[in-house]
């Protein structure tokens, strides 16, 4: 089927920010947290050129033109739905910091496909299911830990096999405190992935499994155990030599017997059921002597138990 979306239509998508791998859930694990993007898509008549309007985080840093991330999902899905070459208004308020492991990209990849699903949906087509959706974005993202919490909310498994991607969501207990941790500049994701070995030590592989499995229980029904639970061996510590302010920052938070962890890449530190004022004294002890450049923003984030919503 080819056809043409009617000019006009419009679709406001919203979706939340993700701290993936949670210490020992490298590429597997993630929880959604309450910062929002939102995008508004408005179709076009055929004539017009596609637009992109950003406020907030990337203003003046994305590109504006077909190589905007939303958008270049968004038409390519609309495409493969068969809806070619359809020209769109996006308007992108993004509150999602970029670079920073909270899954920026991920988000925006889930809200282009959650906005072309609900755009060809409205012309007839038939709906995506979520796992047709996560696998989507695991073509564009590499590896599901990010899209599969940004589409379903809370925290989630997520897995590939023969060339599909998969995700189940897990119980997070109602009262669990996080705490993001944000350095002023980023790293981008590519970066930190590209120092990581292409094996690991078998015993490393069974510490992580153990962990990851512990992680589960805990973050559902025993918060206690969230400290052992997040100890990793696959992945934090060799991303030391690009990320030595923000490694240093868990280990200290860590010593003080806060569940402290790489938030996906890097560089921001999330902790799990960590106030800031748990946290504040350990950042603050950090900062003796002259500190090169601003201070991180330490904020207490919710977990968000809706995933991607069309509003
Ligand atoms: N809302 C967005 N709109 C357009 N591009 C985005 C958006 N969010 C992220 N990006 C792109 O993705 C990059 C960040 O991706 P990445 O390095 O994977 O970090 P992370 O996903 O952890 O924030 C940004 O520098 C930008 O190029
Ligand atoms: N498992 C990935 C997660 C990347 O998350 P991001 O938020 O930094 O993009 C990894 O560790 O590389």
């Amino acid at each position: 089927m080819t056809g043409r979306l009617r000019a006009g239509s419009q679709v406001r998508v919203s979706v939340p920010a993700t701290s993936a791998n949670l210490g020992p859930g490298y590429d597997c694990l993630g929880l959604a947290l309450e910062i929002r993007d939102a995008v508004r898509a408005t179709v076009l008549s055929p004539d017009r050129a596609s637009q992109v309007d950003v406020t907030g985080e990337g203003k003046g840093t994305v590109p504006g033109d077909a190589t905007h991330l939303v958008l270049r999902v968004l038409t390519d899905v609309l495409a493969r739905r068969g809806f070619p070459d359809t020209r769109l208004r996006l308007e992108c308020d993004n509150h999602i910091p970029h670079a920073r492991g909270l899954g920026s990209s991920a988000s925006a990849v889930v809200a282009a496909i959650a906005a072309a699903d609900a755009l060809a949906a409205g012309a007839g087509a038939p709906a995506l299911a979520p796992d047709e959706k996560l696998s989507l974005a695991v073509g564009v993202e590499g590896h599901p830990d990010n899209a599969a919490p940004a589409l379903l909310g809370g925290a989630a498994i997520s897995w590939t096999s023969a060339g599909r991607a998969h995700a189940a969501r897990i119980d997070v207990d109602a009262g669990l405190d996080c705490t993001i941790i944000v350095p002023p500049t980023g790293l981008s994701t590519s970066v930190a992935r590209g120092v990581l070995p292409a094996t690991v030590p078998h015993a490393d592989a069974a510490h992580n499994a153990a962990r990851a499995a512990l992680l589960v229980h805990a973050l559902g029904n025993e918060p206690a155990l969230l400290f052992d639970a997040t100890e990793d061996a696959i992945h934090q510590e060799y991303r030391r030599g690009v990320l030595p302010e923000s490694l240093d920052m868990i280990d200290r938070l860590r010593a003080a017997g806060l569940a402290a962890v790489l938030s996906g890449a890097g560089p921001a530190v999330l902790v799990l059921g960590g106030r800031p004022a748990d946290v504040r004294p350990v950042i603050d002890s950090l900062a003796q002597g002259p500190r090169p450049g601003p201070a991180p923003a330490v904020r207490h984030v919710g977990v968000a138990n809706r995933g991607a919503v069309i509003e």
